[in-house]
Parts: structure tokens; C-alpha cells; sequence
């Protein structure tokens, strides 16, 4: 992709740019200056095995940068954020669907609610206005970020953002060709590309960036490992507003509801779960009441390996359970988990003097959706309870929390965890701020 800013002025366009009707064209691929002439995406991935769920959070603290530098930049330049498309995460394992990569975010999310927050656009729209009427679509400029290993050994814990030299390990993944280009297979796609790519030790919030953009020169910068830089405005206001801005694709609430309509006694108006369609519309409010059922959501798989001490055995899951129920009063249990089937069915015998159940997808759904819809209306009907309990540590039982407080629920109805078997852990509870 030309730099259209830098010649857009005729008279410091070099003598070798080709010149038409007053305006310059790029030296290699003789594109014309058009309506493209301030745009500047940034791009984004995130560490393979990372989750969906942080990858979610990780899109918030990029969507706030991106709609800092708009607003900073002063039209200037248009900023805009490219989605980096979700495929291939190791706890997508259903392969009864086929291939679960280059999805798009319009299945998961609403695409018109981001863009009410910042500019975005999917993988696949970039590329074609990229590319232009080239075949490849070359980033101008990517930065693989790297943490400070010296960090711990100095006790330097400065903030930092300084070139080194890639390691070829760094580079493996971005293999250059013989004319200099390097092909990543960015997500897959063989058709994008990079002309350069940088190694960036990188110690610090997201803002820290910028002055890696050199918007003059680059019109699209992609980071890699976007998950090192830290979020410069966790829990506030803006970090609420850009969360806000999450909304689902509408057909997954639709789903949600229904299921929840059917099975759980739930509706909306009478539980106080109703938002207005536009999420700049939302208003403060602690009013939620919940369907009447309790929601668990029970992390399994990984988490008995990695976090053994902080989940409990699905026995003392059911006894926290049931003490929990007979204290609120209520008959109905929705589960929503990643656990074996065995151990549900343990779960849902235990506790068989309530009316325990889970969302099972039709063929149809996790065709259209993938396993990360199915996650989504897990996460919607947990999100609508008159009380949830999550597991200690999970971002996915975060992000319900998060939903809980944009939907007005008192905190002590969300911020609630089952207990480990080593024992109860300090719980963290990010309230809502307007
Ligand atoms: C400690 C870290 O924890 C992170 O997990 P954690 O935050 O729970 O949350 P996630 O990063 O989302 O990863 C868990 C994934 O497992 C599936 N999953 C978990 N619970 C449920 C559920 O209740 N319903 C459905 N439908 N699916 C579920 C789903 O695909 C989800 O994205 C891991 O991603 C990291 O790799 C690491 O292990």
C-alpha cells in the first residue's frame, strides 16, 4: 500500500513520482490518491494459546487506543481497527462443525455497536480495500512485541519500547520471501503480506504505542502479541463505555432468550433485564432482578490441571450449590461449563432436587456459530440470572460479571465464586462505572 499522505502534496512528491491532475502517484505500484488518502488501520494478533475471552479484553484496551489516537489526531488521519479474525483456539474443539478459523466478528458480535465506540472493519473488507488493485495486501509495518525478560533479574521495571534484533525464533512465523516481502499467512490468508517487520521489547500501557506509528510514512501497522501492552484505563469510564459497545450478534441473544423463555421462566420485562438497542442509550441503574434460576458457571478441563487448588470436586460443587438454593429460594439451576459429560451428569444427579439444565445447540447452530456462539449463549443466560457464581480466576466468568453490572444486577448477586478445594479465594468485583 502507497504512503498517500506523504505525496499527496505535489511540490514534496520526489521527481521520480508519476504526477496526474495535481496530485502524485506512489513510485512502485502507481495507485492514485483517493478518498483513502488520511486512512490508517491498525492490525492486531494475539498469543496462540491465549483464550477467547482475553482475546475479548484485549480488543478493549486496542479499541480504546485506536479511538485515543482519532481523537488526538484531529481528522487527520481516519483510524481504524481491523478485527483480526478468530479461528483455531485450542479450547475450540468440536470438529463435527468443519474448521473453526477466519471467522469473522459478525458472529459473534455487532459489528454497528463497535462502531458506535471506534471504526472497525473485519480481516476481510480490509483486504479488498486495501489491496486495491494489487493481489497481495501488504502491511506497511509490523511489530512482533516481545516482553522484558531482564525485568525480574534487574528489577528495572521502567516502562520500555525499543527495537532489538529478531531472534529467528521470533521470526518463524514470518518467513521473508526473496523480494523482501514477508508472508506470515496472516490468519491464513495468503493474500496479505508485510514489508517490514520489527522486533519491539515492550514494557507498558497501550498508549505507549503511538510512537511507534510514524503515520506519515506507514498507513497500516500491525502488533503482534498485542496482549504485552497493558490497558491504560481498566474500570473506568472509557474502559465501560468500549465494553458497552460489546454487544452480541442480535440472532444470539435470540437464542439465549428463547432457551431461557422455554426452560428457565425468564423474560425480560419482568426481570428487569431489558436494554435499550442502543448501548449509548444505557443509563446507570441497580435494578435487575434475574430469572428465577441460579447460573453456575463451572470451568473444568485446563482448570483442574493448571489451577487444581482453586476449583472445587463436582461433590462440594453441589453442596455449595444446594446450600446456595435453599438460601435464595429457588428451584431452577442453569449450568453453564466446559466439564465432561460424566461429570455434568454427577453435577445434575447430586443435585436432583432442583431442575438443573444446560444449553445443548442443535446441528445448526453450532454450524452457524462455532463453539464460540455456543460460549456466547452460555454466557447470555448466566448474564440474566437472579444470581450467578462463577469460578475463581476465569475470564469467562469475568465477562459475565461485566454483563451483569451493564444490566443494573446488585454486585452481591454477581461477584460470587465457588469455592476451591484448598479454600475460598479473595474474589475481585469490577463494578460498573457511568
Ligand atoms: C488460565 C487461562 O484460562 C483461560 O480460560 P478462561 O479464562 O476460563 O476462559 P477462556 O479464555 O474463554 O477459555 C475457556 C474456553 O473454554 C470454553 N468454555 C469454558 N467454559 C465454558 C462454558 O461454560 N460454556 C461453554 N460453551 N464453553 C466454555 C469456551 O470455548 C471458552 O472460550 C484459558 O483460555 C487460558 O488458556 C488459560 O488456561
Amino acid at each position: 500500500m502507497p504512503v498517500y499522505l506523504t505525496y499527496k502534496n505535489v511540490a514534496q512528491a520526489p521527481e521520480y513520482c508519476g504526477k496526474k491532475n495535481g496530485y502524485a502517484l506512489d513510485d512502485k505500484n502507481c495507485f492514485w490518491h483517493t478518498e483513502f488518502t488520511s486512512k490508517r488501520y491498525i492490525l492486531y494478533d494475539v498469543n496462540p494459546p491465549e483464550g477467547f475471552n482475553l482475546r475479548r479484553d484485549v480488543y478493549l484496551r486496542t479499541s480504546i487506543f485506536v479511538r485515543n489516537l482519532s481523537e488526538k489526531s484531529k481528522k487527520r488521519y481516519q483510524w481504524h481497527l481491523v478485527l483480526p479474525p478468530w479461528g483455531n483456539l485450542y479450547h475450540w474443539r468440536s470438529t463435527d462443525i468443519g474448521p473453526q478459523k477466519q471467522i469473522p466478528w459478525s458472529t459473534f458480535f455487532d459489528l454497528e455497536s463497535l462502531k458506535k465506540y471506534v471504526p472497525v472493519i473485519e480481516m476481510h473488507e480490509f483486504i479488498k480495500e486495501y489491496s486495491q488493485n494489487s493481489k497481495t495486501s501488504a502491511i506497511d509495518r509490523v511489530y512482533i512485541l516481545q516482553n522484558d525478560e531482564k525485568m525480574f533479574e534487574t528489577g528495572n521495571f521502567d516502562d520500555k519500547n525499543q527495537l532489538v534484533n529478531c531472534t529467528p525464533d521470533a521470526l518463524r512465523k514470518y518467513q521473508a520471501s526473496s523480494s523482501g516481502n514477508y508472508g506470515a499467512k496472516f490468519w491464513g490468508y495468503s493474500n496479505v503480506t508485510a514489508n517490514e517487520v520489527k522486533c519491539l521489547v515492550y514494557h507498558g500501557t497501550m498508549s505507549g504505542l503511538e510512537e511507534n506509528l510514524y503515520p506519515d510514512i506507514y498507513s497500516s501497522v500491525m502488533f503482534d502479541h498485542m496482549e504485552i501492552p497493558l490497558h491504560d484505563s481498566y474500570g473506568t469510564k472509557e474502559f465501560w463505555a468500549a465494553r458497552r459497545s460489546m454487544r452480541y450478534n442480535s440472532a444470539l441473544y435470540e437464542i439465549a432468550n428463547d432457551f431461557s423463555q422455554k426452560y428457565l421462566k425468564s423474560n425480560d420485562s419482568r426481570d428487569k433485564t431489558e436494554l435499550p438497542m442502543d448501548w449509548t442509550k444505557e443509563k446507570s441503574k441497580r435494578n435487575a432482578l434475574g430469572g428465577p434460576y441460579l447460573c453456575v458457571h463451572l470451568r473444568r478441563r485446563d482448570f483442574l490441571i493448571g489451577r487444581a487448588g482453586s476449583v472445587p470436586t463436582i461433590k462440594n460443587a453441589a453442596s455449595q450449590l444446594s446450600i446456595k438454593m435453599e438460601e435464595l429460594n429457588l428451584q431452577s439451576i442453569f449450568i453453564a461449563t466446559d466439564a465432561e459429560n460424566n461429570e455434568y451428569n454427577e453435577l445434575k444427579s447430586l443435585l436432583n432436587m432442583y431442575a438443573v439444565t444446560r444449553y445443548t445447540p442443535s446441528d445448526s447452530v453450532k454450524k452457524l456459530y462455532k463453539d464460540g456462539g455456543v460460549a456466547i449463549i452460555d454466557q447470555i443466560i448466566c448474564s440474566k440470572a437472579r444470581y450467578f457464581i462463577g469460578t475463581h480466576e476465569s475470564t469467562f466468568t469475568f465477562r459475565i460479571q461485566e454483563d451483569r453490572e451493564i444490566m443494573g444486577f446488585p454486585s452481591k448477586m454477581t461477584f460470587n465464586e465457588l469455592c476451591g478445594i484448598e479454600k475460598c479465594k479473595s474474589r475481585s468485583s469490577w463494578k460498573i462505572l457511568w
